[in-house]
């Protein structure tokens, strides 16, 4: 027997050998094993026997080992159960992919949109979603009448309409974009995605409003706030032209002003960049203007794909015309802000000569090989040195060089102050649109809401 003390907490323990040849034989052995036989919480005294229980023991192990396993089995199959269910959610709902990720707010206050996870067709979706868009609904009795189609896009077409608003007693001119009847779930899926991704962005001067939508059922429309005059490229393309005012709007430019109309184009992409997109295809037929010379940056499609997919599809890339883009976009790398401010460079290249076609003298297809001798555009007649130095800067072949809106922002505030605000600029050649589609690199189709104003 052995007598242990341990600071206040007593025991004594005996240690028994039960095996028949003695201790001796099983120190050889070295196969003892202690058991506690007896041991009461008001005892001091415990009882510990060594003995040879291997037999016992082992498989006892054995089978509590299996035991804990299978319990860890099971327990991970009940949890693996638990959380299909839950992501299925009531009623058998799951999330739609196109609004999922990190693109969830786009739902609108950060919901996750639901529809039926069995639902596939149409209708069954459209069920689902319209509530998530309620606050945008509007009556499809409030729309009151077509007045022309202005543009046929990608995922759907664009007309001015005009619209009763809750406020208004007077109808007011909307720019209605339309998904036909004949589409399928997803296009359907992308034009909703569409809408909620004006909701995510909520509202800025610089960006094209979302008024609302009619989304309950085919055909699907958003509205639009409808930017008069419109198309910039179209309102440069005016400028040459012998016209004093049209509709309240003066057609003449000056350099103060395309700093004025450079720096909201700006704000629009900084406000783009403090929510990690870019837009992806900045040019002066992106942008809508206003009578008080405001810019609107619209054709958000490709900031839409980034956020709902991110990244463009390389089907939508390759529609971007290759003059406005980047070295590094040229060389099948993502989009991104700084690739925004190249195309910005383009755009004070074409507000300054009025609407001419970039890099008149090389042909689309070699612009590569052009920028990659590390040539860019010489300075037009009409630029001066300090807008051509701002220039060069949104043209520095590395990407990281290049300076971010903000910073560019500030360049173009420093360099109003000295401009210009009296010579108008003046372009004596009109544009023939054909000839500009084809230095431009441009489809004649997509330039044809242009053609209107010539
Ligand atoms: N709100 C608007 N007000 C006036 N004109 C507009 C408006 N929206 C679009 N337009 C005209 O329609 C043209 C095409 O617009 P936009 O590129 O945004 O449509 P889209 O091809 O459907 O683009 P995306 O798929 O990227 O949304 C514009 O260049 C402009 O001339």
């Amino acid at each position: 027997m052995n007598n242990i003390e341990d600071s206040g907490n007593i025991a004594l323990l005996q240690l028994c050998s039960v095996h028949p040849a003695g201790p001796g034989a099983m120190g050889e052995k070295g196969h003892l094993s202690r058991v506690l036989l007896e041991c009461s919480l008001s005892d001091k005294l415990c009882v510990v026997r060594e003995g040879q229980y291997e037999v016992i023991i082992v498989p006892a192990l054995l089978v509590g080992g299996f035991l804990i396993l299978l319990a860890i089995i099971l327990w991970l199959f009940i949890r693996g159960q638990r959380s299909l269910r839950q992501s299925s959610g009531p009623r058998g709902t799951t999330s739609v992919p196109e609004s999922g990720g990190r693109n969830q707010k786009a739902a609108g206050h950060g919901e996750k949109v639901l529809v039926p996870l069995k639902e596939t067709s149409v209708e069954g979706f459209l069920r689902a979603i319209t509530p998530t868009l309620a606050k945008l609904q509007v009556p499809r009795e409030q729309l009151l009448e077509v007045l022309e189609q202005i543009h046929c896009g990608r995922c759907g077409t664009l007309y001015r309409a005009t619209m009763i608003t809750r406020d208004c007693v007077k109808p007011k001119s909307v720019v209605l974009k339309a998904l036909e009847d004949s589409v399928g779930l997803q296009e359907v899926q992308d034009f909703i995605g569409r809408i909620q991704f004006y909701q995510y962005l909520g509202r800025h001067k610089n960006l094209v409003q979302l008024e609302g939508c009619c989304p309950d059922r085919l055909p699907l429309y958003m509205m639009l706030e409808d930017v008069v005059p419109g198309n910039l490229l179209s309102f440069l393309w005016t400028c040459r032209r012998d016209v004093m005012t049209m509709d309240g709007l003066l057609y003449d430019l000056t350099e103060k002003q395309i700093y004025h109309i450079g720096k909201q184009v700006l704000l629009a992409l900084e406000f783009l960049q403090e929510k990690r997109l870019s837009h992806g295809d900045v040019a002066a037929r992106n942008i809508l203007i206003q009578t008080d010379l405001t810019p609107k940056l619209c054709h958000l499609g490709l900031a839409y794909e980034v956020h709902a997919h991110g990244a463009i599809s390389s089907a939508r890339s390759s529609t971007v015309p290759l003059k406005w883009l980047a070295p590094e976009r040229l060389l099948l790398r993502p989009a991104s802000i700084r690739g925004d401010v190249w195309s910005f460079g383009i755009l004070l290249y074409e507000m300054v000569t009025l609407g001419a076609p970039p890099y008149p003298d090389v042909p689309p297809t070699s612009i590569l090989q052009y920028l990659q001798r590390k040539k860019i555009m010489t300075r037009p007649s009409s630029c001066t040195h300090a807008m051509y130095n701002i220039m060069k800067c949104c043209w520095r072949w590395s990407e990281d060089s290049r300076p971010l809106p903000g910073e560019l922002h500030l360049r173009l505030e420093a360099a109003s102050r000295t401009a210009n605000d009296k010579a108008v600029l003046q372009v004596p050649e009109l544009v023939v649109p054909e000839r500009y589609a084809d230095v431009a690199g441009i489809s004649t189709e997509s330039l044809s809401y242009s053609y209107s104003v010539l």
